[in-house]
């Protein structure tokens, strides 16, 4: 039995999956001195010789994945995400039988086929981010056989800008920036104790005299505390600093963590998480059993926009706010059209960081970023997603499918 499918777009006739090193953000290469790997509080900070640096954990061990589609009237999608090459070797080896001979417009039948035929070994993780990667470079194909911009095809911009706030260690910069907050990471966890809790107040309450009472704070915590470490830390940081929100406290796995750390929590302080989430069944879980107020779905990792749309239009009508993960141009098509996205984060990739500088250099070309904190719509108003990959880096394919 077939399926009806609309014959009047080229077809994917090339699946390609690159890896390439460098660029992108903790999950890519950053050199020594970075402000992304410099003592930053993790789950393996139990261990003192993995406290220092991620990277000694090997938080870019997997590194980049590029995806490229190609049609048969030579039209090229692509996506940058992470995965390195084992997400390369999946995209080749298993994904591509759903896509080659296929129009991009059948994207959701294709979501369903690399999912289902995945679940036994994937679910979430790796293969979650394979697939979100596809999933990016068919939007992509999609919106530049048909000359659109992606946010277009999502039912149009809701407003004129997107409005940012910007993650790393100098919020105080991030003001003069325009920027409309700042995300700090969080340094120290549970295996440095008291001290390492009075350090972190330190540094938090030193940003709050810098920045003034206005400034937005937060903190991530990528997943680095347990419950009651992350209850008394949310209820001295609203108290003594006036923190807006505590992120990604506890395992993605706690979901009874989650719950009880956001009823825990001094009201007012908002509990986020979700970037290291995925599916509209992750998702599902998080805002049924209560644990948090605003979800963070990285697009490059929680199954693509096919995805992202199904998890924003369920968040939505929960009425539960939700801020993307940052992913530069993947996730500013998405916010500009939903009125429960009201502002976007941005990563700021530079080491110090004392500059505004692309997400993905250089692996991207084109890619926007924010002035005095914004980025106007207008500037999206490219095919796809409006950028181009850039033919001078090294790119590897290690196991082509053709
Ligand atoms: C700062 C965090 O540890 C991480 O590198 C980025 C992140 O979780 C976020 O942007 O959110
Ligand atoms: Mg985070």
């Amino acid at each position: 039995m077939t399926t009806a499918s609309f014959t009047g777009l080229s077809r994917i006739r090339y699946v390609r999956a690159f890896t390439v090193r460098g660029g992108g953000a903790d999950y890519h290469d950053q050199g020594a001195g970075h402000w992304i790997d410099d003592h930053i509080a993790t789950p393996m900070a139990r261990y003192p010789e993995y406290r220092q640096s991620r990277q000694s954990f090997g938080i870019n061990v997997l590194g980049t994945l590029v995806v490229e589609l190609e049609a048969e009237d030579g039209t090229v999608g692509f996506a940058v995400t992470t995965g390195g090459e084992p997400a390369a070797f999946i995209v080749e080896k298993h994904l591509s039988r759903f896509l080659i001979g296929r129009s991009p417009a059948d994207y959701e039948k294709i979501w369903d086929q690399m999912y289902f035929s995945t679940q036994y070994y994937g679910r979430k993780g790796l293969v979650v981010n394979a697939i979100s990667g596809v999933d990016l470079a068919i939007w992509d194909l999609l919106g530049k056989l048909r000359g659109e911009p992606v946010y277009h095809m999502l039912g149009g911009a809701v407003r004129d800008e997107l409005q940012f706030y910007a993650t790393g260690a100098r919020p105080d910069l991030a003001k003069e920036m325009g920027f409309i907050g700042g995300k700090l990471p969080l340094h120290h966890g549970p295996a440095e104790g008291l001290e390492g809790l009075e350090k972190n107040i330190e540094n938090l309450s030193d940003m709050r005299s810098k920045c003034g009472d206005d400034f937005w704070l937060m903190l991530d915590c990528w997943m680095s505390l347990d419950l009651d470490y992350a209850t008394r830390l949310a209820q001295r940081a609203w108290d003594e600093c006036g923190l807006k929100w505590i992120e990604e406290a506890l395992s993605p796995d706690d979901y009874w963590g989650y719950a009880a750390l956001k009823k825990n929590a001094p009201r007012g302080l908002l509990v986020t998480t979700g970037e290291h989430e995925a599916t509209r069944w992750g998702f599902r879980m998080l805002m049924d059993m209560d644990c948090c107020d605003i979800i963070q779905p990285d697009v490059g990792w929680c199954g693509g926009v096919t995805e992202l749309i199904k998890i924003a239009n369920y968040a939505d009508s929960r009425g539960v706010m939700m801020v993307p993960h940052g992913s530069s141009v993947y996730s500013y098509h998405f916010v500009i059209t939903r009125h429960n996205s009201p502002f976007a984060e941005f990563l700021m990739m530079h080491p110090g960081p004392t500059e505004v500088v692309p997400m993905f250099a250089p692996q991207l070309l084109g890619e926007p970023v924010p002035v005095n904190g914004r980025i106007r719509a207008s500037e999206l108003d490219k095919p796809g997603f409006g950028v181009e990959l850039n033919r001078e880096i090294a790119l590897h394919r290690p196991y082509p499918n053709d």
